[in-house]
């Protein structure tokens, strides 16, 4: 390891003497420029990324190492990550004063690209590929969908909804269409943004007398992408605009890709033609992944951050964390930190150590009777109450947060956890959960209630 930090001036080909450090151009050695990775990948593990053996340092002109990534994903990236960490290893290499920049020569052109809900350029995220997607059956048609959309962009399926649970993997298709398309057109417009985003615009323009501007913002596309579109649920005024926008995109054969944590006809108080529409293209499901897949999601994200795990610790990760692909991708990075401590060596013994706390969270399972303990004596509300048709706030606020606490730490279904509430539907405790997650994000009193709650359940 001590080698990376010795200066070897000599490496840097047909090195000029000190005086013409700082003129023309000079190719650069390979391996000097294999050096620096390999330092770069000794120091800052975590932003280690499996591209980087793609790049192609051309030259040194005046002082500076200019790498040439494949993607402006992969731009982004090294710009706001990599900038420091690589110049500081090229000078620790060549023991010279040089810094090391990035180029990209793909750029979109002028016009093209995506943009978020203020119209600027929106960072993609480089891992979020379809390279990067591992397929298995829990999301093979999500993932055929979005490369089919991604190489025919208002051809393939139009509108593109897919849906699923929580950590998934929505995003990152949907960022891996984006990467796709404007690899193939960097001249494309591409919008990606929020529902909150398009309803707190809607309700702005309508505010300011700005429509024009704001149908101009929307209809001027040519991919219109939406996460969370459940979150029309009820907005009947953003409803309308919404059917108004989707009818000129889709005439204008412009790809419409919505993500949503259920299917259209599930979204509760959906106008009935925005659900025909959104099921005119494809629906695709994305659900919780298998063993075999999340055996194979281990493998390529500890493959990607330069992590080798021995196949049995592979496999306890994927028995031990069964919920989603996020947390899987948490004990990872946690296995990553534990491989710093032990010199790079990941064991069992070294697994077990790391994910101890992880897998005793999995273990303290919450029951509905932890749930309604915690809930009547907090809210001083009886059981017989939650489980009435009384709809006062000082009842149904409580049976709400039973509802969105048994649907975070319970395997409950939707329809289970409704029925034990007083016989309601999955639509009733999807909006109950809906609720409180808006109002644990609005109003700090009800996200220390539900703190406490969750605290009292979790320890
Ligand atoms: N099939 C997969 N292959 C590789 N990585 C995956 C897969 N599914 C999910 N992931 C990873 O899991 C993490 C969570 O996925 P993502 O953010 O796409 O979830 P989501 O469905 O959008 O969740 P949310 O609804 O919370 O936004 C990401 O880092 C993503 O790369």
């Amino acid at each position: 390891m001590t080698t990376t930090h010795m200066p070897t001036r000599e490496v840097i080909r047909r090195a000029p003497d000190r005086a013409h450090d700082h003129s023309g151009p000079h190719p650069l050695d390979p391996a000097v420029w294999q050096r620096i990775l390999n330092n770069v990948r000794i120091h800052h593990p975590t932003l280690n990324r499996v591209w980087f053996d793609q790049m192609s340092p051309r030259q040194l002109t005046n002082g500076v190492i200019q790498a040439t990534v494949q993607t402006p994903a992969q731009l982004n990236f090294c710009q706001s990550q990599c900038q420091q960490p690589f110049t500081a290893a090229a000078q620790a290499i060549t023991g010279r004063l040089v810094s090391v920049s990035f180029h990209c020569d793909n750029l979109p052109r002028t016009g093209g690209g995506i943009f978020n809900d203020h119209d600027q350029p929106l960072q993609l995220n480089p891992d979020l590929t379809f390279e990067n997607f591992v397929i298995g059956p829990c999301n093979r048609l999500a993932h055929a969908a979005s490369t089919a959309v991604g190489e025919q962009p208002g051809k393939a399926y139009n509108p593109l909804f897919i849906h699923g649970g929580v950590g998934l993997g929505k995003t990152h298709l949907l960022q891996a269409i984006s990467q796709r398309v404007l690899e193939r057109d960097a001249g494309l417009r591409i919008l990606y943004l929020s529902c909150d985003s398009f309803i707190n615009q809607f309700m702005n323009a309508v505010e300011n007398g700005e429509m024009n501007q704001f149908r101009h913002r929307y209809r001027d596309v040519d991919i219109l992408i939406i996460d969370d579109i459940h979150f029309l649920a009820g907005r009947d005024r953003t409803q309308e605009e919404f059917f108004h926008t989707f009818n000129t995109l889709y005439q204008g054969h412009k790809q419409i890709i919505l993500s949503a944590d259920c299917p259209p006809s599930e979204i509760p108080e959906l106008e009935e033609r925005l659900v025909s529409r959104f099921n005119w293209g494809l629906v695709a499901p994305i659900d919780k992944p298998c063993y075999e897949t999340r055996v194979a999601i281990v493998k390529k994200k500890s493959k990607m951050r330069g992590l080798e795990l021995p196949d049995d610790v592979v496999c306890y990760v994927a028995a031990k964390i069964d919920n989603n692909t996020r947390e899987l991708e948490g004990a990872i990075t946690k296995l990553q930190g534990m491989s710093m401590l032990h010199e790079g060596r990941i064991d069992m013994e070294v697994a077990k150590a790391a994910l101890g706390e992880t897998v005793n969270a999995e273990q303290k399972r919450v029951t509905i009777q932890h749930i309604l303990d915690a809930v009547t004596k907090y809210y001083n509300v009886r059981l017989s109450d939650l489980q009435s048709k009384r709809r006062h706030k000082s009842i149904a606020f409580p049976r709400q947060v039973c509802m969105y606490l048994a649907r975070r730490h319970t395997r409950f279904s939707l329809e289970e956890i409704g029925g034990y509430f007083g016989g309601r539907d999955h639509t009733t405790v999807m909006h109950a959960v809906r609720t409180v997650t808006a109002d644990v994000a609005e109003d700090p009193e009800v996200a220390q209630q539900l703190n406490r709650l969750e605290a009292q359940l979790t320890n």
